[in-house]
C-alpha cells in the first residue's frame, strides 16, 4: 500500500492555519479589517503588500488548493475541473451590457430594475448574474434583489480589467476550444494560422492580422498590456530594479507597444535615448502618448521586427513579453533579424517568462505557466519557455550570440534572459 499521502489533509490543514495566520497578522498591524467577500483585501492588486507576506498568501492558497482537491476526492476533482469556464460567460455577459454600473455601489436593486433599465431579457439577467454569484461575484440578498460584493465592484469603471477579461472570453476562448483539434489537423505545427485560433475564429491569418485590422480589438489587446503591468508578479518594476540599466545609452524596445516601458525607462534614466518599434497602428498611438519632457530621447520607429534591424550600434534592444507570442521558428527570425543592427558587445535582453522545472512550485503556481502555456499554443501555436529552451533557442541562431544567464527576481514571473552579441559588427549568417 501506498502510504505517501497518509496525514497529508491534516498536514494541508496545517499549513492553512499557519500561512493564513501570517497572513491575516499583517491586517491587524495595519489597523485593518480581516479580508470579506464583500470589503475585499483593501489591495487592488497585491502590489502594496509586503513581498513576504505574499508569501504567506502563497502558501495559503497553494495549501487551501491541495485540501480542496483533496478533499473532493479523484472523480469529484475530475468532474468539478470543467466548471470555472462558467464564470467567464458570466462575465462576458456582464461585461457586454455593463451590468456592474447598473448595481449601486451601496445599497440594492433588483433583477428586475436591471432587467428594465438594459432591456435585457428578466431571465437572462437572474441567470447569469446568479451564476456570477456563484464566485462572490454580487450577492443575492433576499431573493431577486443583489448588492455588489468586492469583486462585482471591480467590474465597474476599470477598462484595462474589462479589456482583460472580454480578450479572453473574445479572442481565447473560441480558441481553446478548437485547440485539440487544432493538433490533428496540423500536428506540430509552429505556424500561427495553423492553431485552434484559426479554427475557432475561421480564419487563414494569424491573431495578430486579425487583431491589429480591427480596431475594438486592437485597443483591447493595447488594454490588456496595460493591465498585466499592474500585476505584481507581471510589474515593470521587477525589470528597472534588478537590471543595471546604467551604462545603457541607446535601448531599442523591440515590440515595444505603447512605449509604457519606454517611458519609464527614460524618466529613471535622464541620458538614455529609447526608440521603441512596433507596428505602424501602435507606433501612431505611441508617439501621441510621449509626455513633452521626454520627446526627445523617446521615439517610436515603425519596423517588423522580421525584418533586418535599422537600428545600427546601440547598446540593448529589448524584448519585453515578445517571444511568448511566437513559436521557436518565428523566435529565431526575430533574433537572426536583430544581428545586423548588433556590434560586438551589444547586449539582447529579454523580460519573459521562463517556466520553472516540473514540481519546482507548488500545483497552483506551476498551474498558472502551464495555462499561460497553452494560450500562447492556442492563440498563435507559440510557447512559453523554460530555461533549457531558452538556452536551445538562443544557440539556434548563431554561435556567436552568447548566452548570459537567465535570472528571475524575487516575487517576480518575467524572468531577465541575457545574451551578447560577441560578432564583428553587424554581421549576418556567418560573414
Ligand atoms: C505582448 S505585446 C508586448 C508589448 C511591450 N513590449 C510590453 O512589454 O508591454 C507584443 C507586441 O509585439 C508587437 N508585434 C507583433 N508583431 C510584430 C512585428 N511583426 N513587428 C513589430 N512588433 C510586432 C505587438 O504589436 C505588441 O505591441
Amino acid at each position: 500500500m501506498d502510504t505517501r499521502d497518509q496525514g497529508q489533509v491534516t498536514r494541508l490543514l496545517g499549513e492553512v492555519q499557519k500561512f493564513a495566520t501570517e497572513y491575516l497578522e499583517f491586517f491587524s498591524n495595519q489597523g485593518l479589517a480581516e479580508p470579506s467577500f464583500e470589503a475585499g483585501n483593501g489591495h487592488p492588486l497585491d502590489g502594496v503588500v509586503p513581498i513576504q507576506v505574499q508569501a504567506a498568501r502563497e502558501k495559503a492558497l497553494e495549501a487551501t488548493e491541495e485540501l480542496h482537491c483533496l478533499l473532493l476526492g479523484p472523480m469529484g476533482l475530475l468532474m468539478e475541473a470543467p466548471a470555472n469556464q462558467y464564470i467567464l460567460l458570466s462575465l462576458q455577459y456582464i461585461y457586454r451590457y455593463n451590468i456592474a454600473a447598473h448595481v449601486p455601489l451601496h445599497g440594492e436593486t433588483t433583477f428586475k430594475a436591471i432587467s428594465e433599465a438594459t432591456g435585457l431579457d428578466l431571465d437572462d439577467v437572474t441567470r447569469f448574474i446568479r451564476l456570477a454569484a456563484g464566485w462572490h461575484i454580487f450577492h443575492e440578498v433576499p431573493k431577486d434583489a443583489i448588492v455588489h460584493t468586492a469583486a462585482s465592484r471591480q467590474l465597474v469603471g476599470d477598462p484595462n480589467l474589462k479589456a482583460w477579461i472580454e480578450n479572453i472570453a473574445v479572442e481565447f476562448w473560441p480558441s481553446l476550444a478548437r485547440t485539440v483539434d487544432s493538433t490533428q489537423r496540423w500536428p506540430g505545427s509552429q505556424e500561427p494560422n495553423e492553431s485552434g485560433y484559426s479554427l475557432g475564429h475561421n480564419t487563414n491569418d494569424s491573431p495578430f492580422d486579425v487583431i491589429m485590422r480591427d480596431p475594438v480589438r486592437q485597443q483591447r489587446f493595447n488594454d490588456v498590456q496595460s493591465f498585466s503591468h499592474r500585476h505584481s508578479s507581471f510589474s515593470l518594476d521587477h525589470l528597472l530594479k534588478n537590471f543595471d540599466f546604467g551604462d545603457v545609452r541607446t535601448l531599442v524596445d523591440v515590440g515595444g507597444g505603447r512605449g509604457e516601458v519606454a517611458m519609464a525607462l527614460a524618466h529613471k534614466y535622464s541620458d538614455m535615448e529609447v526608440i521603441v518599434q512596433d507596428q505602424p497602428d501602435i507606433i501612431r498611438d505611441m508617439n501621441n502618448r510621449v509626455p513633452p519632457a521626454l520627446r526627445d530621447r523617446v521615439r517610436g520607429m515603425e519596423h517588423d521586427f522580421f525584418t533586418p534591424q535599422p537600428v545600427k550600434d546601440a547598446d540593448l534592444y529589448l524584448l519585453r513579453w515578445v517571444m511568448h507570442d511566437w513559436s521557436d521558428k518565428y523566435c529565431v527570425k526575430i533574433l537572426e533579424s536583430l544581428v545586423p543592427g548588433l556590434r560586438r558587445g551589444a547586449r539582447i535582453l529579454v523580460n519573459d517568462i521562463c517556466v520553472p522545472e516540473p514540481a519546482e512550485l507548488g500545483v497552483r503556481a506551476d498551474r498558472g505557466f502551464r495555462q499561460m502555456d497553452m494560450t500562447m499554443k492556442a492563440f498563435n501555436n507559440a510557447r512559453q519557455r523554460d530555461h533549457e529552451t531558452w538556452v536551445h533557442l538562443f544557440a539556434s541562431v548563431d554561435p556567436r550570440l552568447q548566452f548570459l544567464g537567465v535570472t528571475i527576481p524575487p516575487g517576480a514571473r518575467m524572468a531577465i534572459i541575457q545574451a551578447e552579441w560577441t560578432g564583428e559588427d553587424g554581421t549576418v549568417g556567418g560573414i
